[in-house]
């Protein structure tokens, strides 16, 4: 049986302050009760982390996990402004997102690169979430499953079964911060896609990949995403902002 998740995404927000207020607030809420048998965690701006690994460990109950929004596909030396994985582990990571369309859009990265981040991920005892997703426009000529499907592939060819150890988050990117959530069937559809495309490859890798929907996920929409049998929870970007709104999805 594979566990919810919910991971936030702060992506480039945040402040010593706000960030020490939202962290008490959930953990506080959290202490009152969570449905049990789920995961959660923020992943926070890399400036950030040490404070938030910090409060997060001054929780009474451990709840909550960090995460980092991005890594450096090398192990170490001469990358001006990169973050090692082994650094990310250091500071009480258990998550980093891998292949963020906004990576893949603004930073010109491809899906070779987003898998060496995945294996730099792996080898430093984290939990990838490599993210995969299509365009309106490839959605709107029906090319959606190929598009994903070929973003799959490659994390496959480079991570074998070491994707058991993965997370995957579908982000259709014409959800992502519009207010355009996919239908929860639109969404089970992918993922249910995703599922069959891993089993080509291997059945238990595919059983045990949970798989995470993201894009415009709001306290009154997350039960039912979350319902469905491929959704595995969810990677919330702009609600995750908000505790009282990442508290009421967490529990949705
Ligand atoms: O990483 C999170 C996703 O980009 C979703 O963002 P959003 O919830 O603001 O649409």
């Amino acid at each position: 049986m594979r566990p919810l998740i919910v991971i936030g995404n702060w992506k480039m927000n945040g402040s010593l302050a706000k960030n020490a207020d939202w962290i008490k607030t959930v953990c506080r809420g959290m202490e009152q009760g969570m449905p049990a048998g789920r995961q959660y965690a923020v992943c926070v701006p890399s400036p950030y982390l040490a404070q938030c690994s910090q409060l997060i460990a001054d929780c009474s109950l451990a709840f909550l996990s960090l995460g980092a929004q991005d890594v450096s596909a090398h192990v170490s030396g001469a990358h001006t402004g990169e973050v090692a994985a082994s650094m990310l582990k250091e500071l009480g990571c258990k998550y980093v997102i891998v292949g963020h369309s906004e990576r893949r859009q603004f930073h010109h990265e491809v899906d070779e690169q987003v898998a060496e981040k995945a294996l730099q991920v792996l080898d430093s005892g984290m939990t990838p979430v490599i993210c995969v997703g299509e365009t309106a426009d490839e959605r709107n000529s029906g090319r959606e499953e190929e598009v994903v499907r070929g973003q799959i592939a490659k994390q496959v060819a480079v991570l074998q079964d070491r994707l058991a150890d993965c997370l995957i988050a579908y982000e259709p990117i014409w959800a992502i911060g519009t207010g355009k959530v996919a239908s929860a069937q639109v969404a089970q559809d992918m993922h249910h896609a995703i599922r069959l495309q891993l089993a080509e490859f291997d059945v238990d890798v595919a059983s045990h990949v949970g798989i995470l929907y993201g894009g415009s996920v709001k306290p009154d929409n997350a039960v039912e995403l979350f319902a469905m049998p491929d959704i595995d929870g969810g990677l919330i970007g702009g609600a995750s902002l908000n505790p009282s709104d990442f508290l009421a999805i967490a529990r949705a």
